[in-house]
This record gives structure tokens, C-alpha cells and sequence, in this order.
């Protein structure tokens, strides 16, 4: 363990700040009550001898932690229910504490599977499964890419084919491009699956539709007959956990088994179709709305670790002979560093306001208003496309800003990494997600053009291109926020017009959007990044807190959409809208703002109140004390146990036995 107080820099880092980093923390968490809560459990769980005896997961090989992520989520599941625990946010903060960085092997189980029962099976099929879920007895994943088709989902091939005469499903991977590849925990740990399949009743194909499958034994885990499981191996991160394959031969099930709560097949093999058209996608949904706010957390945390330790970090002296400088205190730095830690805030703004407005229009499908489903598809397939390639970029951004620590896994950001990345391909991989957006924009733009009434947040659309900018030396908020409408604005009537020429000279609407995808994306791109500032602006305005506190988060706000123009600079001057001086003048204020945040970095990142049991990084601890926990770390390699390896008498003295022969004048000759 390392000793010796908080570092003196980092001490003097949080006497400096202008504000109470305690302020922030309550406003991130929604309250003071929920702050004492969430320590509450996390204390819980860092104390509770099961995970505390655990060693660290960077030193096991991947079977050993697949077999210690599973133990401990499982323990974490029973205490969860022992304690009562039952919101989704405290049950989060509890396994977060209880297995820092370790993916969960039951995480399907309880993110999807029991979700989708909830949402969309009868009643009484909620009585039958879930009783069954909560107890373990059934543990199950979401078991839809194929081999051949993750992106196209009305293109898998396995098929679900109804017998009327059994009163049974035949379910079947016809081919080997069919077989389900990918889902998480499908290969070893789970018993169950949801199997999107393609629905064959009557001869008539009815497109996917899911099925509940039991793919082992319940009580020895073997495979079931005709399902061939298995892993599908070593992966960039989630090493821990058992992404499967699953190959189905026949296996017959009962009709009962299809989710029946809006599609049903009756007895006889007739098919009925609720109103809605995509109810069957709405499990991927509750995903995309969620993953804006995770990824928001995954950089928020490699975001401490950087701030503090290049608070801690001196490199070269600044005057010969002089003091050397921390790191933090070069402006290069701030550069990489603040614009990542406004990212993360940003995000996690986003988040709040996309699981809300998840909540709000699921109650209002339930209730049969189907009306609002398209905009809960475009804002959480952006946000969450958007999201995951700003914030993996802003991780390593900070991974290399630790400059060599940064790549050891002592720092704990290249397994924050790994583990945020694949946010970009699942659940939607995000060109995909975004050209889903823009779809759903140039509906928008034709509405208009039709005179209808758009939503809330695409009004601006209604408003004329202005062509000139309100921006003034003392950078307006307002006026960045109209900046960003209007980039937007352009890019989706660009990406409009340019089909619309296409289609005039003769194209079919679909080889006009084929060759006019970049565009498309583009203008998304611009839309997603137009909502995370308008919303950011929104949410530091109206928060509760003291001045110098909402001052400083504030600071970030701008420093987020200052930086944003300046890195897409080209598409807010294309058409002269911002002028040279204007520009200059954002310049001016990025380099303003970096000096703005610098004094209150440390507090910014100390108020996300990650403990340094979950941070789990020699470079982020709270007291600073990086050298002593670099030095403890590297002596805690099992490459140390032994003095001298075997491999060096196995391999290395036999060589050079050889090459010393070899060497031997007389051998030469
Ligand atoms: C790309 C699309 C959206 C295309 O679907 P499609 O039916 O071919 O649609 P289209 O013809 O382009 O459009 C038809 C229409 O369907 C709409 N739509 C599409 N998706 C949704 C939705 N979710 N909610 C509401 N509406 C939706 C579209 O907006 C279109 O509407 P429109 O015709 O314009 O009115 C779809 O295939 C898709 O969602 N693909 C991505 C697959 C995916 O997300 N897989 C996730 C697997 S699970 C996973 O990864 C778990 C990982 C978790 C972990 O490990 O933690
Ligand atoms: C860690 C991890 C966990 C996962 N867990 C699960 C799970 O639990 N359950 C499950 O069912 N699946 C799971 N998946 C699979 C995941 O959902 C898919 O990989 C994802 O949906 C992307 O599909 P794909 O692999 O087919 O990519 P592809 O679609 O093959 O993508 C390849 C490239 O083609 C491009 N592309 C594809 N279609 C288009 C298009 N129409 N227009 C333009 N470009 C296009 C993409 O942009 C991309 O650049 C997981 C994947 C990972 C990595």
C-alpha cells in the first residue's frame, strides 16, 4: 500500500478550486439523499469480504476471469436481493462497487432478457419465466446476430416454423452463416435465450419475430438435444465474459413459447399483427437509451485518473534550473484533457435526458400511443451512436495523455477502453445508427416542406438559414447554440437537396439516398452534436446550485461547444456563415476557457466521487501517491513470484549453450 498522506500537489489543487466539488456531486446524482445512498451501498459492497478477497483481474488468465466475474455477480445478485435493493440505479451502483471493471456474466441476463420479458410477453408468460429469472433458475441472453448478419436483422436466416399439428415451433439455423454468433453469455454461462428468428406460419414468412428457447438442462447444463453452444473466444475486451455461438438443429417448441404480448400466432397457425410495425425492436431501444449515460461514466472515470495524475506529474523544468512543471499546467495538456472532461459531462447530460425521455414515451406505448416511437428511435440510435464515438476517442485521448503509465494496465484506462469500444458496433453499429437518424431527418425536412409541425427538438428546422452569426468577442452561449442549429440546418438541407436533384434527373429515391450516404451522416452528425450542447446549455442553466459552482460547470458547458466548433470547424464556415474574426474570437475563448477550468480540474473530476476501490488505477488515486502504488503493482506480478523463471533454464541457456558452440573458433572452421 502506498503511504504517505495526499500528495502535496494534489492537496493544493483542491484548496485552490472556486468551488465545492460536493455541490456537483449532488447535482449529478440527482440530490444530496441519493449521493449518501449510492455511497452507502458502494461502501457495502467494497467491505463485504467476498470481493474485497478477490485478486485483482489483470493478473488471471481468461478463464480464471470469466470464473471470478461470474462469482462475484453472483454473489452481487443474491446481496442485491437480500438488501432489498430494487431501483436499477442503486442495483447499478452496488455491482459497479462489488466488480470494478469486471463485465458481468449474468449482465444479459438482468439487462435484457428479464427487460424484454417485462416489456413484451403476456402475462402469463410473466408468470411462468419470471418467478423462474429472479431465482436463477432460468438465466438467460438475447440471442439475435447471426454469423452472417448482425446490422440487417430482416435478414437472418434462422427461422422459427410453426407445426399446427404439434402446436409446436421448429426452430432452425438452416446454414452456416445462420448460426447466432455473438450474444453475450451465450456460450457457457446462461440456460435460456430470446431467439429472434424468421416467423413461417401457413407457408407465409412473417419477418422476425422473438422466441424463448431453453438451451440447456436446468440442472446439469448440458446442452439440450439438437443445440450445438460454445464460446466464440479471446475478443479486444470483455474477456471475462462467454460471447457464444449457437447452432439449432430442429429443436421444437411449444407455441406458448413465442412472445405473444403484441404478435401472435394462434393455434391453428394464423398470424395477427398488432398496429405498431417495430414493437419487436424495443429491447435494443432500452439498450441505445442507456448507453449514452454508461459511456458518459466509462470517460468520466478515465477522466479522474488523467486530471489527477497530471496533477501529480512534473516534467521538465519550465526556466533552466527552475522547478519542473506539473503537466497539467501546459497548455497542450488542457488541451487534450478539458475538452474530454466537458465531453464526459456532456454525456452524461445526454444520458439524463434520453433515459427520461425513454421512461415518458414507453409509458406512452404501453398505453397503446404508438406516435412517439420514431423520435425515440432517431434521438437514442444518435445519442448512443454519437456518444460512443466522442467518449471512446476522449479515452484514449486520456490514456495517452498519461504518456507511458497510461499503457500498463496500472492506469485502468486501457480496460476502460476495451470495454467502452465495442459500445460503437453493438446495439447498433453507429454509420448504421446514423443513417437511421438522417432518415428519420429528411422525413422531417419533407414534413416541412409540406408545411406539417415537426417536433420539439427538430423545430429549428422551421426557422429561415440565417447567414450571418450573432457571435461577439465575449462568446454568447445563445450564439453558439444558434451556430450549431444553423450547421445543422445546412447539412440536413444539403443531404435533402442533393437527393432531391438526383431523384428530378431521373434516379429511384433509393439510388439518390445510396449515393448520398456521407452527406446523410454528416448532416446526423450534426444534429446529435446540436442536441448534446442545446441540452448541455439547458441542463447547467436550469440546475440548482450555488453561483460559483454552476460558474465552473458552466466553463466546461462553453469549453464543450467552443471546442466542438473548432474541430468541425469547415462545416461552420462553409458557407461564410462565422467570418474570420468571429472565429478568431472562439479561438480566443478556447484558450480563455482552458485557463477558466485549469484551477477547478481536480475538484471537476473528485465531484463524479468514484472511490479508489471501483477506479481500481495506481495513477488515479484519490491521495495521489502514483509511484509508490506503480512500484507495489509491478511487485504484485505473479512474474515475480520466482526469482529466476524456468523458461530461462528451458530455453534460454540451452540457446546460448548452442550459439557458444557455434561461436567456438574450431566449430566455424
Ligand atoms: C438498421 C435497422 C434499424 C434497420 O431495420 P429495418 O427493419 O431494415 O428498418 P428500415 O427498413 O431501415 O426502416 C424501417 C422502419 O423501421 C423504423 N425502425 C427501425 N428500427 C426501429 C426501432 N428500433 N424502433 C422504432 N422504429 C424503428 C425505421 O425508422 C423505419 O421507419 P420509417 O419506414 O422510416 O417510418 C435494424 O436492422 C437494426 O436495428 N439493426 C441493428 C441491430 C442491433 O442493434 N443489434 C443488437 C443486438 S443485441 C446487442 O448487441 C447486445 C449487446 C449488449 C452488451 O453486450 O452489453
Ligand atoms: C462485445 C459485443 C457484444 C455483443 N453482444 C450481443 C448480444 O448480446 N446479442 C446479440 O444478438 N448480438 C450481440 N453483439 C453483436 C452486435 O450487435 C453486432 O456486431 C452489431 O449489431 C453490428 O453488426 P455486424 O457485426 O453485422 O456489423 P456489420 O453490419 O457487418 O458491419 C460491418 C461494416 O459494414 C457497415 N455497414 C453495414 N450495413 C450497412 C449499411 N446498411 N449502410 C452502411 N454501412 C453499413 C458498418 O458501418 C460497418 O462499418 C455483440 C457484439 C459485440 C462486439
Amino acid at each position: 500500500m502506498a503511504t504517505g498522506g495526499v500528495n502535496a500537489d494534489l492537496a493544493k489543487e483542491r484548496e485552490r478550486a472556486t468551488f465545492d466539488s460536493e455541490q456537483l456531486t449532488n447535482f449529478l446524482y440527482r440530490g444530496p439523499e441519493k449521493v449518501r445512498r449510492k455511497r452507502y451501498l458502494q461502501n457495502l459492497a467494497i467491505q463485504d469480504p467476498v470481493f474485497k478477497k478477490a485478486p485483482l483481474w489483470a493478473f488471471l488468465n481468461r478463464e480464471q476471469q470469466y470464473a471470478t466475474a461470474l462469482k462475484k455477480h453472483l454473489h452481487a445478485y443474491r446481496r442485491i436481493q437480500e438488501l432489498g435493493i430494487t431501483e436499477p440505479v442503486e442495483k447499478f451502483y452496488y455491482r459497479e462497487a462489488a466488480a470494478p471493471h469486471e463485465n458481468s456474466p449474468i449482465g444479459l441476463h438482468e439487462s435484457m432478457f428479464i427487460p424484454t420479458i417485462e416489456k413484451q410477453a403476456t402475462e402469463e408468460q410473466k408468470r411462468k419465466w419470471l418467478p423462474l429469472c429472479h431465482s436463477l433458475k432460468m438465466i438467460g441472453t438475447y440471442a439475435q446476430t447471426e454469423l452472417g448478419h448482425g446490422t440487417f436483422i430482416r435478414g437472418l436466416e434462422t427461422t422459427a416454423t410453426y407445426d399446427p399439428v404439434a402446436k409446436e415451433f421448429i426452430l432452425s439455423t438452416p446454414k452456416l452463416t445462420a448460426m447466432k454468433y455473438w450474444p453475450g453469455n451465450l456460450g457457457k454461462t446462461t440456460n435460456h435465450c430470446l431467439v429472434m428468428a424468421q416467423l413461417i406460419t401457413k407457408g407465409k414468412n412473417h419477418g422476425i419475430h422473438m422466441f424463448m428457447l431453453q438451451t440447456r438442462d436446468m440442472e446439469t447444463h448440458q446442452p439440450l438435444p439438437g443445440i450445438e453452444l460454445g464460446d466464440i473466444g479471446p475478443k479486444f475486451g470483455f474477456f471475462d465474459n462467454d460471447n457464444g455461438y449457437m447452432i439449432l438443429k430442429d429443436v421444437r417448441i411449444p407455441r406458448e413459447n413465442m412472445f405473444m404480448r403484441y404478435y401472435k400466432v394462434l393455434e391453428d397457425g394464423t398470424y395477427v399483427t398488432p398496429p405498431g410495425d417495430r414493437l419487436n425492436y424495443l429491447s435494443m431501444v432500452l439498450l441505445r437509451s442507456a448507453i449514452t449515460s454508461m459511456i458518459g461514466q466509462h470517460l468520466s472515470q478515465a477522466c479522474i485518473i488523467a486530471i489527477r495524475y497530471s496533477a501529480v506529474r512534473r516534467q521538465t523544468e519550465i526556466s533552466p534550473g527552475g522547478e519542473e512543471a506539473q503537466v497539467l499546467d501546459y497548455q497542450t495538456q488542457q488541451y487534450k484533457l478539458f475538452p474530454a472532461l466537458a465531453t464526459s459531462y456532456a454525456m452524461l447530460m445526454a444520458g439524463r435526458f434520453m433515459y427520461d425521455f425513454y421512461l415518458k414515451t414507453t409509458a406512452q406505448i404501453e398505453k397503446g400511443d404508438l406516435g412517439t416511437m420514431p423520435q425515440l428511435h432517431a434521438l437514442s440510435a444518435g445519442l448512443k451512436a454519437f456518444s460512443t464515438w466522442e467518449c471512446t476517442a476522449a479515452i484514449e485521448v486520456c490514456r495517452m495523455s498519461c504518456g507511458g503509465h497510461g499503457y500498463s494496465h496500472a492506469s485502468g484506462i486501457p480496460k476502460i477502453y476495451v470495454d467502452a469500444t465495442p459500445g460503437c458496433t453493438y446495439e447498433g453499429e453507429n454509420t448504421v445508427m446514423m443513417l437511421q437518424v438522417a432518415r428519420f431527418l429528411m422525413k422531417m425536412y419533407t414534413n416541412l416542406q409540406k408545411g406539417q409541425e415537426l417536433p420539439s427538438f427538430v423545430q429549428y428546422m422551421t426557422k429561415s438559414l440565417d447567414t450571418k452569426s450573432c457571435m461577439k468577442e465575449e462568446v454568447a452561449p445563445k450564439c453558439l447554440v444558434m451556430a450549431y442549429e444553423h450547421r445543422a440546418s445546412r447539412l440536413i438541407k444539403a443531404a435533402a437537396d442533393a437527393i432531391q436533384a438526383m431523384v428530378m434527373s431521373g434516379s429511384s429515391p433509393q439510388e439518390a439516398w445510396n449515393k448520398n450516404t456521407v452527406p446523410l451522416t454528416w448532416a446526423a452528425l450534426a444534429f446529435c452534436h446540436m442536441f448534446v450542447v442545446k441540452n448541455f446549455f439547458e441542463m447547467v442553466e436550469d440546475a440548482k446550485m450555488d453561483g460559483q459552482t454552476k460558474a465552473a460547470f458552466m466553463a466546461l458547458c462553453k469549453l464543450y461547444a467552443v471546442n466542438g466548433v473548432i474541430t468541425h470547424l469547415g462545416e461552420f464556415i462553409q458557407d461564410g456563415y462565422l467570418n474570420n474574426q468571429q472565429v478568431q474570437y472562439i479561438q480566443k475563448s478556447l484558450l480563455d476557457l482552458l485557463a477558466e477550468i485549469r484551477p477547478n480540474a481536480v475538484a471537476l473530476v473528485d465531484a463524479f466521487d468514484y472511490p479508489d476501490a471501483i477506479l481500481q488505477s495506481c495513477l488515479g488515486r484519490y491521495d495521489g501517491q502514483v509511484y509508490q502504488a506503480l512500484y507495489d503493482f509491478a511487485k504484485s506480478s505473479p512474474l515475480n513470484e520466482k526469482e529466476v523463471l524456468d523458461s530461462f533454464f528451458d530455453y534460454v541457456k540451452p540457446v546460448q549453450q548452442e550459439l557458444e558452440a557455434m561461436n567456438q573458433p574450431m566449430a566455424r572452421l
